[in-house]
């Protein structure tokens, strides 16, 4: 059982493939159903202090999985019953099945155990639980004090996170993913039904062009560091200050050497904010890193006038966020040479690119490709994203949804993009994890000066 961080993301299909390949390369699925059936009981085990286990079985392999784990759990004298919705259907399961010498009793009228362990179904769900299955889950999982799910709830759709009746009312406390995490394990309304998740690896080789994002590696200043080496980050303010001065303070507190504000009053915020006149040649100077858009730009000709400049001087990095992507042409973006940055939330996302088909995670990958930039779509899991890779961030927190956030968000990003030589894909990941970091230093009921703050403890500590 390990950890999700860094760890590949794959769909129903792909794990399928992998599995095949593994197969084709000297494993076996009863080989591979071992490994898993005996994970599941080992982390369970370890968890539940000698509780009484209910295991339901579904027919397929998610359902030999729980064979397994029921037969090495009654092997190590650890109570447990076992529950199946039907016979086995496949071969491996049907030998799985055979190991258990114990009592099968009937999902419908099973009675309940203080842990449920379910196996009813994984990746193989073709459609949804049929109403007495929904029941049967709700009834057994209510009543159970703890609820485990080998590789998903059971109903839990694995490539588009859409999840069963049950399973929301009553989240698995541990969710088991088995050879690799699936899209549902990131995404919602399915990954609140997960609960903690952790990965038991079956030692199958799987791609890593979508992955769950890692612990970045951040740049330290060192001995010749000046505050340009540092990264130089401009901010265009505009109608509402605050929100530039909110994404300036991000950015010097996540790194940046040297952050200036061009536009607005002049006024406000900690001193170290350099506060400049907006002039298009000021904007072209050449020890800046990256330069921030959008935060409280307002909507206006002169706000559209001032993106425009910037996305046609194509002198800089760019981060665009905010009232900024309400004026953007996301094609124009395509002409560009220097990396850009787009941070919409939900609202911001579906304005500028419609619904592409597919997940979330496909919708970011396809927006990215189509405008030839990096898109962070925001939300309670943020998605990074390029033509090629994707990368998920699970570490955020429900206090994040406050006013303001997501300009601290931006400021963040920027700091990360400005750093001379940043991945601008590295830096974006790095942007959202710092924020994430931060929300969970600042503590609850924190208010987006707080979270700006915070990103000097979580800076530090990264
Ligand atoms: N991918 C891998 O490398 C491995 C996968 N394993 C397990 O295998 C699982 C996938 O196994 P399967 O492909 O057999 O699929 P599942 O065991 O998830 O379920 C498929 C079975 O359920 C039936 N079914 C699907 N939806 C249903 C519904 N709504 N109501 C009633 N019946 C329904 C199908 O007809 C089929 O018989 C994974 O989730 C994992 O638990 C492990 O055993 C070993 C390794
Ligand atoms: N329920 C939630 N769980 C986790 N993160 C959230 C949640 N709601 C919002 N966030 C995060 O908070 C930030 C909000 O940004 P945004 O919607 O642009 O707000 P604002 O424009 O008010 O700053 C984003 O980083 C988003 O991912
Ligand atoms: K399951």
């Amino acid at each position: 059982m390990i950890a999700i961080d860094g760890q590949p993301i794959l769909t129903a299909a792909q794990m399928r493939a992998a599995e095949d390949a593994a197969i084709a390369a000297g494993s076996s699925v009863t080989a591979l159903m071992q490994r898993a059936g005996e994970g599941i009981a080992a982390a369970t085990r370890r968890l539940v202090a000698g509780a009484e286990v209910l295991i339901v079985c579904g027919p397929g392999n998610n359902g030999g999985d729980g064979y397994v784990a029921a037969t090495a759990l009654a092997g190590l004298g650890h109570p447990v019953r076992v529950a199946a919705s039907g016979p086995p259907k496949t071969d491996a399961a049907i030998a799985a099945r055979a190991g258990w010498t114990g009592p099968i009793e009937a999902l419908t009228d099973a009675t309940p155990a203080p842990i449920l362990l379910d196996c009813l179904f994984g990746t193989g769900l073709t459609r949804p639980l049929a109403p007495e299955i929904d029941a049967a889950l709700a009834r057994l999982s209510h009543a159970a004090r703890l609820v485990i799910a080998a590789d998903l709830p059971s109903g839990t759709n694995a490539d588009t996170a859409e999840a069963p009746d049950w399973a929301k009312a009553r989240p698995a406390a541990l969710t088991l993913a088995l050879g690799a995490l699936k899209p549902a394990h990131g995404l919602h309304p399915a990954a609140a039904a997960c609960g903690t998740i952790r990965l038991i690896d079956l030692g199958i080789d799987r791609p890593d062009a979508v992955t769950v994002a890692a612990r970045p590696a951040l740049p330290q200043p060192g001995p010749a560091s000046h505050k340009y080496t540092r990264g130089m980050v401009a901010i265009v303010a505009g109608a509402m200050e605050g929100a530039a001065r909110l994404a300036a303070v991000a950015a010097l507190r996540s790194g940046a050497g040297y952050v200036a504000l061009y536009g607005g009053s002049g006024q406000g915020g900690p001193d170290a904010i350099v506060h400049r006149p907006y002039e298009p040649e000021a904007l072209a100077d050449e020890r800046i890193g990256a330069i921030l858009i959008g935060p409280g730009l307002g909507r206006d000709d002169e706000a559209r006038a001032h993106l425009q400049a910037l996305i046609e001087a194509d002198t800089h990095r760019l981060v665009i966020d905010g009232d900024a992507l309400h004026l953007l042409d996301p094609d124009a973006l395509r002409r560009r040479h220097n990396p850009v940055v787009l941070t919409p939330h939900a609202g911001e996302f579906h304005a500028l690119f419609g619904t592409p088909d597919g997940s979330l995670l496909d919708r970011a990958r396809t927006a990215a490709a189509r405008a030839g930039v990096i898109v962070v779509l925001k939300g309670p899991t943020t998605i990074v994203a390029d033509a090629a890779r994707v990368r998920i961030h699970l570490a955020g927190n429900p206090w994040l949804s406050t006013a303001g956030t997501g300009d601290v968000l931006a400021g963040t990003i920027a700091a990360q993009l400005a750093h001379p030589h940043a991945d601008p894909m590295a830096a974006a990941d790095a942007g959202v994890w710092l924020h994430a970091r931060a929300a969970w230093i600042a503590g609850k009921s924190f208010i987006a000066d707080d979270l700006a703050n915070a990103l000097t403890p979580a800076r530090a500590g990264a």
